[in-house]
């Protein structure tokens, strides 16, 4: 698989360093000022020959620390601070830059040549939802743009050619060069996850949106952002003019509601919570909903700002989902699609890779297997309660809990387990460098304060058989659901990452199932 870096035009513009100073205030030698731009990163290790490379003091360490080895890799010049410049000893043109974060942005989009501005653009913010709601919205506008660009947690996607995402927001340089490629490959579209770090570290600076969506928002990276407050400044840095052009806001929470009275671009409301008050306000609101028994989404009515009520569906289950739904088609809709393609496009959007995804259908002997990626207690209730109403017999869970983060929810995630679920087979997540057995500990110590006994309570200390024995001894009448990992692609053990991924595991899982099913036939 290529790299993300890699995904950048094949022909990229040819711009002049002199140029490129003037268009930014910045003093470049003029002998130098002929040296040929055709790229930029902040990232050493993703210089291609042509880059210009913008060191930036970072969190960690301070990017010119690594302007030589750029400056080797083939970049062209360096923008820099004062502090940063003392650390280039390279003969290389050094440009000066006060905040070079700040820069990394618009400067990306010059060098590119403002792909955003010729690509329909929409981005997707809010502590839940965000992949969901991205790949609804995608789904949407690939409904009448014959190419569309995803960028987010899962993959960087330009139409059906992906590669494996690095976090959900990649640095701007990177971002550029992804939608000037898609450009350049006839993309007219493009839908993208904006986390709250990104916002708060300029990586979607110099990039004017379309539409901005927020979905909500819950207590998630107090780390970073300090405190709610300052949170929600962070991710309300999206409606801002510049940087969206108008904004479609969920008014569920508190937060929500403040955002849609606080933002200075023009912002359509939607509310999703049937008989909430907001419903009777917002210019959008689910009215009625449903989330079906059938197992394969939810059907619920949208009510338009002209009071026309339409009927629409979630291919996802669970409440959430028709959030996430009702937010995608107003987006979508927003972003020029037509409300009643928007709709049938959303209830027929692709299934979204390690969220609430069906591996496996009910039948033949088989349960329904799905892949979720609820890794926190809320989103591990959401996950379980959107199942068991779509499980005739039991309940199955194969879980754990991730080493070196957050030690105070592993029996938490125990707890609700034994709750919610019939029978648990506890098992490793990405164990880092703890002690995996010691992580299943505690989250058993969560299991007993519900079934003491521990009965229909298994251990694995591989994931991989953990999921071989949930599928063992699950009837077709059970539901399996693999939670915590969703689409990763590896599994992080003693600081090595081993290739892993839940789906792959349970298609292998069922193969060799059927096939001594055969063998005994
Ligand atoms: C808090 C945070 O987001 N930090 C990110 C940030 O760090 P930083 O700017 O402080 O950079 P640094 O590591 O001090 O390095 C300084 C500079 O030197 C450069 N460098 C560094 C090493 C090297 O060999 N060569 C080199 O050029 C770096 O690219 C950087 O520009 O920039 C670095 C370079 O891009 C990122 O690796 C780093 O992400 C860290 C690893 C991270 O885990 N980020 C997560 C929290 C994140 O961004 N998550 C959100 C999603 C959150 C969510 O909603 O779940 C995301 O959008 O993925
Ligand atoms: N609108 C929502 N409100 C609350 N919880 C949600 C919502 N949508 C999804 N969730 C829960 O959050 C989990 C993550 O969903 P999703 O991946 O779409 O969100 P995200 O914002 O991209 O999160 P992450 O950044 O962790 O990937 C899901 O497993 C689901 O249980």
């Amino acid at each position: 698989m290529t790299s993300p870096v890699r995904m950048r035009p094949q022909v990229p513009a040819a711009h002049r360093l002199a140029d490129l100073a003037d268009a930014f205030s910045l003093v470049v030698d003029p002998s130098q000022g002929d040296r040929t731009v055709t790229g930029i990163t902040v990232s050493s290790t993703d210089v291609e020959p042509g880059d210009v490379f913008v060191a930036i003091p970072g969190l960690r360490a301070h990017g010119a620390r690594f302007a030589d080895q750029a400056v080797e890799a083939g970049a062209v010049a360096v923008v820099t601070d004062a502090a940063g410049a003392e650390l280039v000893t390279a003969d290389v043109p050094v440009l000066l830059a006060d905040e070079p974060r700040d820069l990394a942005g618009p400067l990306a989009a010059w060098v590119y040549d403002y792909p955003a501005e010729r690509l329909v653009s929409v981005g997707v913010t809010g502590t839940n939802g965000k992949t969901t709601t991205t790949y609804f919205v995608e789904a949407a506008l690939r409904a009448v743009h014959p190419l569309t660009v995803l960028l987010g947690t899962v993959e960087l996607r330009i139409g059906d050619v992906a590669v494996e995402s690095p976090r959900t927001t990649v640095e701007a340089p990177a971002l550029e060069a992804i939608l000037a490629a898609g450009l350049e490959r006839g993309a007219t579209a493009a839908a993208m996850e904006v986390s709250s770090h990104a916002l708060a570290l300029g990586r979607v600076r110099g990039l004017e949106l379309d539409v901005a969506g927020f979905s909500n928002l819950q207590r998630d990276h107090l780390d970073f952002h300090g405190d709610m407050e300052g949170y929600f400044r962070d991710k309300s840095r999206l409606f801002a003019p510049g940087q969206a052009r108008r904004g479609v806001v969920v008014v569920d929470d508190e937060w929500g509601r403040r955002l849609a009275v606080e933002s200075p671009i023009p912002v359509e409301t939607l509310a999703t919570h049937v008989g909430a008050p907001e419903a009777h306000t917002a210019d959008w609101a689910v009215t009625w909903a449903d989330i079906g028994l059938d197992g394969v989404g939810s059907s619920f009515v949208l009510r338009a700002p002209d009071g026309a009520e339409h009927r629409a569906a979630s291919p996802l289950p669970g409440l959430v989902n028709v959030s996430n739904a009702a937010l995608a088609i107003v987006l979508a809709h927003a972003a020029g699609v037509d409300l009643a393609v928007a709709i049938d496009a959303v209830a027929h959007a692709h299934e979204i890779p390690g969220r609430m995804e069906r591996v496996v259908e009910r039948g033949d002997g088989l349960p329904l297997s799905l892949v979720d990626y609820a890794h926190t207690p809320d989103a591990l209730v959401l996950a379980l309660e959107a199942v068991r109403p779509i499980t005739p017999g039991r309940l199955v869970i194969v879980f754990g809990s991730d080493g070196d983060r957050d030690r105070g929810k592993r029996p938490i995630m125990g707890e609700i387990a034994a709750r919610l679920a019939d029978v648990l087979v506890v098992t490793d997540e990405n164990p880092r460098s703890e002690d995996p057995a010691s992580i299943r500990a505690a989250i058993l110590g969560g299991v007993r304060s519900v079934r003491p006994d521990l009965a229909d309570v298994h251990e694995a200390t591989s994931r991989a058989q953990a999921i071989h024995d949930a599928l063992a001894l699950a009837t077709e009448r059970d539901t399996v659901i693999v939670t915590g990992k969703g689409h990763e692609p590896t599994q992080e053990i003693a600081g090595v990452f081993h290739r892993y991924n839940d789906r792959d595991v349970i298609r292998e899982a069922v193969a060799l199932a059927r096939a001594r099913a055969e063998q005994h036939a």
